[in-house]
């Protein structure tokens, strides 16, 4: 595997992690299922904000619908506390463990998502779709073959540490990256007691050591006890403040 700033690549013959879809140089899946990066035409390649060798960025995933400030806030509190780079929204093309049929398109939540956030060192993606999975570990897993010297930090309120040992692999995400878990009303507790919490326990940093957390200290993970939002989709959308179609 090479590396270089903005654009990582899987070698050809080399295997894509579990579930991520590798398509061929006619853009058509291969027998296994798997597709070889390298072959892809330039514009195929899946969009990444930029990027370079020992940067720290945060990944923060989300349905985004609609974002809304909490969303920003969070990000906010891990920009400072984990003394990050940049923050990447990982917009998903549909939670797993959600039901997605009314959700709005990709694009649409994503266009949202920049209008809210105007801030320098917080990107858009929605480089999941490209890389077919809506899984966290898949892409987790995909990211960092890629981008073997950026350091990332995984990043989720505290409601989905909640509710974490549901995930897909979770705890070889928690071996991948290290975790961050943003407080947010409601879910303190429920976080702090869940099956993921406990099981992690060991792993867990003082919140005065967040800023120490890199990839070298897997598995590891901090609850940030910030500023906080009550704002969540679920009450936007409630009332009436939904995405627009386009
Ligand atoms: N107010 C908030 N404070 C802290 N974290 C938040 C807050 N709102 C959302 N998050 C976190 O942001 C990420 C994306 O959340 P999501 O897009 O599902 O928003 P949501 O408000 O939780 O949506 P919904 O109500 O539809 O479930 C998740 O990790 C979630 O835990
Ligand atoms: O990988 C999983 O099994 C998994 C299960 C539930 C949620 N996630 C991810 O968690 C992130 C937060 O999702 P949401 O809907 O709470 O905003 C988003 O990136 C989802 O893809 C991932």
């Amino acid at each position: 595997m090479r590396s270089e700033a903005g654009s990582c690549f899987i070698e050809e013959g080399e295997d894509a992690p579990p579930g991520v879809a590798r398509i061929d140089a006619t853009g058509a899946p291969g027998s296994s299922g798997i597709t070889v990066l390298r072959n892809l035409p330039k514009r195929h390649s899946p969009s990444l904000p930029p990027h370079a060798p020992g940067l720290r960025i945060g990944l923060f995933g989300g349905s985004f619908n609609p974002p809304h400030a909490g969303h920003r806030l969070a990000s906010l509190v891990a920009l400072k506390h984990l003394r990050l780079d940049r923050v990447w929204w990982i917009v998903t093309p549909g939670n797993p463990l959600k039901d997605n049929t009314a959700l709005p398109p990709l694009a649409e939540r994503m266009a949202a998502a920049r209008a809210l956030t105007r801030h320098a060192r917080i990107d858009i993606t929605g480089f999941e779709a490209e890389i077919e999975t809506q899984f966290t570990y898949d892409t987790i897993a995909w990211l960092t073959r890629r981008c073997p010297q950026v350091d990332f930090v995984w990043i989720m309120g505290a409601d989905n540490l909640a509710g974490f040992h549901r995930w897909q692999r979770w705890r070889d995400i928690a071996r991948l990256v290290p975790l961050a878990i943003i407080d947010r009303p409601g879910s303190t507790l429920k976080a702090a007691r869940s099956r993921a919490a406990i099981a992690l326990a060991r792993y867990r940093f003082a919140e005065k050591d967040a800023g120490l957390l890199s990839r070298g200290d897997v598995p590891g993970w901090v609850f940030l006890h910030g500023p906080r939002s009550p704002l969540s989709s679920t009450m936007l959308r409630a009332a009436g403040n939904t995405i627009a179609a386009p």
